[in-house]
């Protein structure tokens, strides 16, 4: 492993890089000019270049909407992602990639990861872990990736097995619970600490901070926090995800049992995770109780934790009279007596299955907020959209005769400036299973996407205004090279692909965006957009 600040800032490139790109900056370019007329940058550049801070206003607001303009117009703004959009990818970038000078008492390494940066000032102890617990992003050296490690400080590990349940949470991947990676201890802070590694999400808060904390640290970008009272529907939603969350590590055999305001994080439009899973069972390890017990806690926590989120008036260990008949004024009646049912004595025992059933049409309600479409699992496997699957898989999704995955970027390129051309030329294009096999010709596949193109140009453009920016973006063909044109064209409709789905009546542009630009789309996109300047 590289040991020292200079070994470790060598893996920083690969991933500030791509930040530093979007901020305008290319450290690359003046570095080679300062090389090339025999000058050392070190005596003329500070080491860590000065960050401009962008000009957000230079982004257009959308313009006024003008309700005779015809469907089919395309308006200008049409053609471009939407700027709350384009901000929400700018500042989760930002607090991935924004580089920070070295931090007193931090060290330069830890174990794999480098390049720590604490993401809140230094705090009292935790409200529930009782120790101070500082959050740190860093960088693995063995992925490339940023994680979120959180420290535990002056806790001393008295048994190994304290750190069994890890392993089980170390297996959970579930959509509202931050996935933990790894745990252990370590003496790089001068004192005993305990490290857990987390999944990054960047740019998130938690449920106390969104709603409850009045001292709360400013968002990103100006935005607002939404404070109290948290709208029925947003109670809801929150509470369908969280009980979702716990019937997943329920069902594992573990117990959440830190579930509190501060320990639910927002990392999208009121997507929640339970974070900070797996702590508590090393830090207040017995190895006697049984899991039973925490579950049963768990469901009492969870029933504090509705209060909580409906009145910031709540303290633990208060009577919960006040704050039911505070619930009964503000909230429909199912919100009293899901509470009443969580905080009340088990009889005999209760399950999150319980809940569940208890929640029945309100998760319904979830389903339809988050997939307002009727999927179609057989849509991509019909019609032109199949061409354009096998296509994707030719150019994308090569294997090599060992059946390993290969990434030849010249073959991307060549397909794609051959599908431009519209040649002639044919291709066999094999599915996964071996079993369908077509010859077409690159005139036929341009076709078959152009037709696919312009189905979603029409009902995007009727279903949802922005869907058609994206899919526009996507294929805007005019203002970007064309190859590169195409290759966005397959980063859009590569899950659609992948998931079938009437997507053209159900685009959701931020949903899929969301999951489509991460750095790693856009670092290979500059690569492409390189090598094909460089004449390849
Ligand atoms: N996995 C993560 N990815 C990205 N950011 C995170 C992650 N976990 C926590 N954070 C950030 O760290 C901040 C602090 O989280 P933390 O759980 O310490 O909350 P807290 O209110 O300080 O609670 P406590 O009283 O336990 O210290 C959160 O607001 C969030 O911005």
């Amino acid at each position: 492993m590289d040991s020292g600040p200079e070994s470790g800032n060598a893996h920083v490139p690969d991933g500030s890089g791509a930040g530093m790109s979007n901020l305008g900056y290319d450290e690359s370019q003046s570095m080679a000019m300062d090389q090339s007329m025999g000058m050392d940058s070190n005596m003329f550049m500070p080491q860590q270049p000065m960050r401009q801070p962008l000009d957000y206003h230079l982004y257009t607001a959308p313009l006024p909407h003008v309700s005779s303009n015809l469907q089919t117009s395309n308006p200008l703004h049409s053609f471009f992602i939407p700027d709350d959009l384009r901000r929400t990818f700018q500042a989760r970038h930002e607090a991935t990639y924004l580089p920070v000078g070295p931090s007193p008492g931090i060290p330069s390494e830890l174990g794999v990861y480098h390049s720590l940066v604490q993401l809140e000032g230094p705090g009292g102890p935790s409200r529930v872990y009782g120790h101070p617990a500082p959050v740190y992003r860093a960088v693995s050296t063995v992925d490339g990736n940023v994680y979120c490690l959180r420290r535990i400080e002056g806790f001393k590990l008295v048994s190994e097995t304290a750190f069994q349940a890890i392993d089980n949470w170390r297996r959970m991947r579930h959509p509202n619970i931050v996935g933990l990676r790894e745990a252990f201890t370590t003496k790089a802070f001068n004192d005993n600490s305990l490290i857990l590694v987390y999944d990054f999400h960047p740019d998130s808060t938690t449920v106390y901070d969104e709603h409850l904390n009045p001292d709360a640290p400013p968002l990103s970008m100006g935005r607002r926090r939404q404070g109290m009272p948290i709208p029925e529907r947003v109670l809801w939603s929150y509470v369908t995800q969280i009980a979702n969350a716990l019937k997943a590590v329920h069902s594992l055999n573990l117990a959440a049992r830190n579930l509190d305001p501060s320990k639910v994080l927002i990392t999208g439009k009121n997507r929640v995770r339970l974070n900070g899973c797996g702590i508590l069972d090393v830090l207040a390890y017995d190895g006697q109780t049984p899991m039973a017990v925490y579950q049963q806690e768990d469901l009492v926590s969870f029933g504090k934790l509705v209060i909580s989120m409906c009145c910031e008036f709540f303290q633990p260990g208060q009577h919960p009279a006040a704050p039911l008949d505070h619930i009964a004024r503000h909230y429909s009646p199912d919100v009293k007596n899901l509470v009443l049912f969580l905080i009340s004595k088990p009889q005999p025992i209760k399950s999150i299955d319980d809940v569940i059933r208890m929640l029945g049409p309100r998760i319904l309600n979830e389903l339809d907020a988050m997939q307002k479409f009727e999927m179609d699992p057989r849509w991509s496997d019909t019609g032109d959209r199949y061409i354009l699957k096998l296509f994707r898989d030719y150019v994308f999704h090569s294997m090599g005769v060992d059946g390993k995955p290969v990434l030849d970027l010249s073959h991307v390129l060549t397909s794609l400036n051959k599908l431009d051309a519209g040649l002639d030329e044919r291709i066999m294009l094999v599915s996964r299973d071996d079993q369908s096999c077509l010859v077409v010709s690159y005139r036929e596949i341009k076709a078959c996407i152009e037709a696919a193109y312009g189905m979603a140009k029409k009902s995007t453009a009727v279903v949802h205004p922005t869907g058609i920016a994206i899919a526009a973006s996507a294929g805007s063909a005019g203002r970007e090279p064309l190859p590169h044109a195409y290759w966005w064209f397959f980063q859009i409709i590569e899950p659609l692909l992948t998931f079938g789905g009437a997507f053209f009546a159900m685009f959701q542009p931020a949903k899929y965006a969301a999951d489509l630009l991460p750095p790693e789309v856009e670092r290979l996109t500059r690569i492409m957009g390189e090598t094909s300047r460089g004449g390849s």
